[in-house]
């Protein structure tokens, strides 16, 4: 949701850090959402750039930093470490504006398109190598205690590589506790298929349905229009059987959508076989050369090898 009144900073407009003194000149707007702005800005002692999240009030994004403060000091490290890169929460600051003094936060900027952008220009087929990195990212988050919550195509950027980074922690929750922010069609008690509490089942759940509604968006469409007691399980289990292009990945998104899996590392690995054979396959299948099947594993082995690097 965006306020006619939170006006957009011009770029060239320095934001100087009330406790900390560091200064960022916006460069370009990145994106705007319910809980904040979020700008390209270039440090102004030196060239590196950043996304900087700002929010509208002093009370808005504070529950979000402490989130990220406590991920960052309980060093999650292959969440908010890439080899090279810059912590992926850079710094926390206030600043003083017209309206008032403004909490914001320093973050990795993420070169990237959202998932159902990535997939639209890429084919359906890539859509396997972005889901690997995003249920490695959940794994990670999952393995440290923590539930991302709202799952949703504008909170993944993923690069031209495939590589899958998640944005916006303003939902994650401590499993165990209930889930703060969702996305409807997402939601694991929208479709009646379970409660509201964070647990990893939840996002595993929001995965399978992210996947229906990216790949099979019509028929998914169509089911959530339907009265709130014909959504269950029972109709999801239906899209994905009827689909062609969910077929590679049926049988797991039914272990998702039942609230099957209990290790999200296993979830991801068995995702990253069958994403991998799919592609070997429909290459077969398409005459192509052999090596466009292999450029779709190696750029799956990367992802596995980054992300043990980052674990390591
Ligand atoms: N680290 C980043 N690098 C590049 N772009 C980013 C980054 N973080 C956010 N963005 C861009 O800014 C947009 C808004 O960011 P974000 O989703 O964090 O805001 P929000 O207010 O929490 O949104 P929502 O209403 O979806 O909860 C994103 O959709 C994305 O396009």
């Amino acid at each position: 949701m965006t306020m006619s009144s939170d006006p957009v900073l011009a770029p060239g407009t320095v934001i100087k850090g009330k406790w900390k003194r560091s200064s960022y000149v916006i460069q370009r707007l990145l994106g705007r959402g319910a809980n904040g702005t979020v700008y390209l800005v270039k440090e102004a002692q030196a060239d590196r750039q950043f996304a900087l999240k700002m929010g509208r009030n002093t009370l808005d994004l504070q529950s979000e930093i402490n989130v990220l403060t406590t991920l960052h000091s309980q060093g999650t490290k292959a969440v908010f470490q890439k080899d090279g890169d810059p912590s992926f929460l850079f710094e926390v600051d206030d600043v003083v504006l017209r309206s008032g003094e403004i909490p914001f936060y320093v973050m990795r900027y993420i070169k990237g398109d959202p998932l159902h952008r990535f997939v639209a220009a890429k084919g359906a087929e890539w859509y396997g190598v972005a889901g690997t990195g995003i249920l490695n990212r959940l794994a990670e988050l999952h393995q440290a205690g923590w539930v991302f919550g709202d799952l949703k195509p504008q909170n993944i950027l993923v690069n031209a590589y495939g590589e899958a980074e998640l944005i916006d922690y303003g939902g994650v929750s401590l499993a165990g506790r209930s889930v703060k922010q969702f996305t409807e069609w997402y939601d694991r008690g929208f479709w009646n298929a379970g409660n509201r509490n964070a647990d990893p089942q939840y996002d595993l759940f929001a995965f399978a349905l992210l996947t229906i509604h990216i790949l099979e968006g019509e028929s998914l469409k169509a089911a959530a229009g339907r009265l709130p007691q014909l959504r269950n399980t029972a109709e999801l289990t239906v899209i994905i059987r009827r689909s062609r292009v969910l077929r590679p990945y049926a049988e797991w998104l039914l272990g998702a959508v039942r609230g099957e899996y209990s290790d999200t590392r296993a979830a991801a690995r068995s995702w990253s076989r069958l994403a991998s054979a799919h592609v070997r396959q429909s290459s077969a299948k398409r005459g192509n050369p052999r090596w466009l099947g292999y450029a779709f594993t190696v750029s799956l082995l990367l992802l596995a090898g980054a992300l043990w690097i980052a674990l390591r």
